[in-house]
C-alpha cells in the first residue's frame, strides 16, 4: 500500500481556478504587465501608472506573483520574462486580444452548461453553426497566436519559386497561415476560403500585409463550396476538430480533388499522443470540442493518417509545431 497520504489541493486548486482566470483578466484589462515593463515598481508606483487606488494593485500583483506571472523582489514587483514577451501591450509577441475570444461570453456559457451537455450528448451552443457570430470575434482576436506556428510550417513547405504557385486556406479566419505562405513565397497566390463576413477581415490583413495583388476570396460551406483546382498547398488549419472522422475524411477527399498531383495538404491541429491524456495542452483541447460541437474532437496521429489515406494521400508526416501545442501533418497527394 503506498504511504503517501491523501491531499485535498488539487480539489480546492480546481474549484477555485476562476480566481486565476479573473486576475489574469483584470491585470490585462487594467494594463498591469504594461505598467510595470521594464521597470521593477512598488505597489503604488504601479497603481499610480493604472489610475487605481493601492490597495487592489498590491493585492492583485501579490496574487500575479503567487500565480508565477511576476516576480517581488522587497516592496518591487517585475515581470518574467514570459509576462514581458506575452503580456505587455507594448511587446510585438502581445497575446491580450486573444483573451477577448477565449473568454467571450459564448464560450464560456458554454462550459457553464458542461453537466447538461455531457447527459444530452451535444451542447447548447454550437460553434458549427453556418456563420456563426463567435467566428468574427475570433478572426479580430486571434491572428498574433498564430503567427509562431504560421512561419514554421510556411518555412516546413517550401513552394517552387521558378513559377507562380496557389495556395488554398480552409478557415482562414485572421489569415495568418496563408498570409505567412504569401510573404515567404512572392510567386504564391493565395485564396482564403471562409464564412463571407469573416473573409471581410482577412482581407483587410491581406492589405495590411502587403499581398492584396495575391489575394483572392472563396465565401461559403467548405463542405458544399467549389474549391477550385490545381493548388500547390491546401492548408486546414484549427477546422478539422469541429467535425467526426467520416465528416474530415469527405472534406479531405474534396482537398484531394483540389491539388495538382504532388501538391501537398497541411492539417494544423491539436494532436496529442495515441493514450489522448498527453501532452496535457493539446489532450484537454477534446472537452473544448465537447463544450461547443456536436461532433468534434481531438484526433491522433494514427487517426489523422487514417482519414488521409482513406481520402487518397500519402507520405504522412507529424511536425509538433514547438513551444506551441500545435502541431501539423504533411501529405501528399
Ligand atoms: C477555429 S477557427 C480556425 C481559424 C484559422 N484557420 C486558425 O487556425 O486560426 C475556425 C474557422 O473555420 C471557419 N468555419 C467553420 N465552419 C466552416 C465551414 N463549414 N465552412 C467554412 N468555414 C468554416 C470559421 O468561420 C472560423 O474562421
Amino acid at each position: 500500500m503506498s504511504s503517501a497520504s491523501p491531499s485535498p489541493q488539487l480539489y480546492f486548486d480546481t474549484i477555485n481556478a476562476f480566481h486565476k482566470t479573473e486576475a489574469l483578466k483584470a491585470a490585462l484589462d487594467l494594463g498591469l504587465f504594461t505598467a510595470i515593463g521594464r521597470t521593477p515598481s512598488t505597489a503604488a508606483e504601479i497603481a499610480a501608472r493604472c489610475e487605481c487606488p493601492e490597495r487592489g494593485i498590491r493585492i492583485l500583483s501579490d496574487y500575479l506573483t503567487v500565480q508565477g506571472f511576476l516576480t517581488k523582489d522587497g516592496s518591487h514587483y517585475a515581470l518574467t520574462l514570459d509576462s514581458a514577451t506575452f503580456l505587455d501591450r507594448n511587446s510585438p509577441a502581445y497575446l491580450g486580444p486573444s483573451a477577448d475570444f477565449l473568454l467571450a461570453p459564448t464560450l464560456v456559457e458554454a462550459f457553464r452548461d458542461l453537466t447538461s451537455t455531457i447527459r444530452r450528448g451535444t451542447p447548447e451552443v454550437k460553434s458549427t453553426t453556418p456563420e456563426h457570430p463567435m467566428w468574427l470575434d475570433f478572426a479580430r482576436c486571434m491572428g498574433p497566436m498564430m503567427v509562431g506556428p504560421a512561419r514554421g510550417i510556411a518555412a516546413l513547405v517550401p513552394l517552387d519559386a521558378d513559377r507562380e504557385t496557389k495556395v488554398l486556406d480552409i478557415s482562414a479566419s485572421h489569415g495568418t497561415y496563408g498570409i505567412a505562405f504569401a510573404q515567404q513565397n512572392p510567386r504564391a497566390h493565395l485564396t482564403a476560403l471562409d464564412w463571407e463576413p469573416v473573409l471581410a477581415i482577412t482581407a483587410e490583413n491581406a492589405k495590411a500585409a502587403g499581398i492584396a495583388n495575391r489575394f483572392s476570396k472563396i465565401a461559403g460551406d467548405a463542405f458544399t463550396v467549389d474549391l477550385g483546382s490545381d493548388y500547390d498547398v491546401v492548408l486546414v488549419p484549427n477546422f478539422l476538430h469541429h467535425f467526426n472522422p467520416a465528416d474530415c475524411t469527405r472534406f479531405l477527399r474534396r482537398v484531394h480533388a483540389a491539388l495538382r498531383p504532388g501538391g501537398r495538404v497541411v492539417v494544423v491541429d491539436f494532436i496529442p499522443n495515441e493514450d489522448r491524456v498527453t501532452p496535457p495542452g493539446s489532450a484537454s483541447f477534446g472537452l473544448v470540442m465537447l463544450s461547443s460541437t456536436p461532433e468534434g474532437d481531438v484526433y491522433t496521429f494514427a487517426e489523422y493518417s487514417k482519414m488521409l489515406a482513406d481520402a487518397g494521400f500519402h507520405g504522412f508526416a507529424l511536425h509538433p509545431l514547438l513551444p506551441t501545442t500545435a502541431s501539423a501533418v504533411i501529405a501528399t497527394k
